[in-house]
């Protein structure tokens, strides 16, 4: 089987709350050699790992991963809305094989998704229903969190699920690096905000408005170094770039969700997706990474990494 992968950092702010013009130039030239990385591979199926920030799985069932054969995306922060372009019999063939090998999938056959997913099928492929996708949902923020191990587990069984299909299968991770966005938490929530992270009713066109403003307002105050966040860290960030270009995923095994908050903010466990996308290319043979870039942008609160890797 011949496969690959894409990671790519993801942020509601891109377009909205944008860098110094060298920094987006930078930017802009490694998502295009992804971009053409993509073309040149030219993918069957794409499997797409990306978290939610409560816009499709909330806390009256909180699953650690799922994954769709149905998906559809609100629209966030002027994303794509509408439906993916599931491949609904890849799904079921991965969501099964999955299963069969021992690890606890949940499926979802109508997904909700957010900007996780849309703005990297909107980058790489220029919308979210031009290429045949399974959409596979991490919980990157909504503690408890599984152990990383588990994460690796989903991608290598999703791997080795793929290597069965006889298609050219493209592993796309979304998010990450280290950050620290204002996205609300349970714990200690007032009842009306834990109320909305249980319920997930759909907010108001108002309500979503205010959240995208606050959003914004915390990129303007990550840039100014005016902010209660936990600072992007690069060093953290280039750490977990090492251990996937070297292929030295089981060092993630002992990477704790505490130690990992503490060194990349609340939104770091965002990098189970970049974890699952390469444990799934690894776990279709050697691979080697064929391009890596990193900065830290953050006025769009982003370590913002793009990386690609090819099997051999
Ligand atoms: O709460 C939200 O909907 C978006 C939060 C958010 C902000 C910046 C970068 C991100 O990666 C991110 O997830
Ligand atoms: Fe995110």
């Amino acid at each position: 089987m011949t496969a690959a992968a894409v990671g790519l950092s993801h942020s509601p702010l891109i377009g909205r709350n944008d860098p110094e013009p060298e920094v987006l130039a930078r930017v802009d030239r490694a998502v295009a050699g992804a971009r053409d990385f993509v073309r040149d591979f030219d993918p069957d199926l794409v499997v797409l790992y990306a978290p939610d920030h409560y816009n499709g799985f909330f806390y009256r069932e909180m699953p650690p991963f799922c994954l769709a054969t149905e998906a559809h995306a609100v629209g966030d922060f002027g994303s794509e809305a509408g439906p993916l372009s599931v491949d609904v019999d890849a799904a079921k063939a991965l969501a099964q094989g999955v299963l069969d090998r021992g690890v606890d999938l949940t499926v979802s056959a109508r997904m909700t998704v957010d900007h996780g997913f849309a703005q990297p099928l909107e980058v790489l492929f220029g919308g979210i229903d031009q290429v045949p996708v399974v959409p596979v949902f991490v919980n990157g923020v909504a503690t408890p969190l599984c152990p990383v191990s588990r994460i690796r587990a989903l991608g290598t069984a999703v791997g080795e699920a793929a290597a069965g299909l006889g298609l050219r299968v493209l592993f796309v991770a979304s998010g990450g690096l280290s950050h620290d966005p204002p996205v609300p938490v349970l714990e200690g929530a007032p009842p009306p905000v834990a109320d909305a992270l249980i319920e997930g009713r759909p907010p108001t066109p108002e309500q979503r408005a205010r959240g995208e403003r606050r959003v914004v307002q915390a990129g303007r105050d990550y840039a100014a170094g005016s902010s209660g966040m936990i600072p992007i860290n690069p060093d953290w960030d280039n750490r977990l770039l090492d251990h996937l270009e070297r292929g030295e995923l089981t060092e993630f095994d002992s990477w704790t969700v505490e130690w990992m908050a503490k060194e990349g903010g609340g939104s770091a466990h965002e990098v189970r997706a970049w974890i699952a996308a390469f444990a799934s290319l690894a776990a279709t043979g050697p691979y080697a990474m064929t391009s890596r870039f990193y900065e830290a942008v953050p006025a769009w609160i982003a370590g913002f990494a793009v990386a690609t890797a090819q099997g051999r």
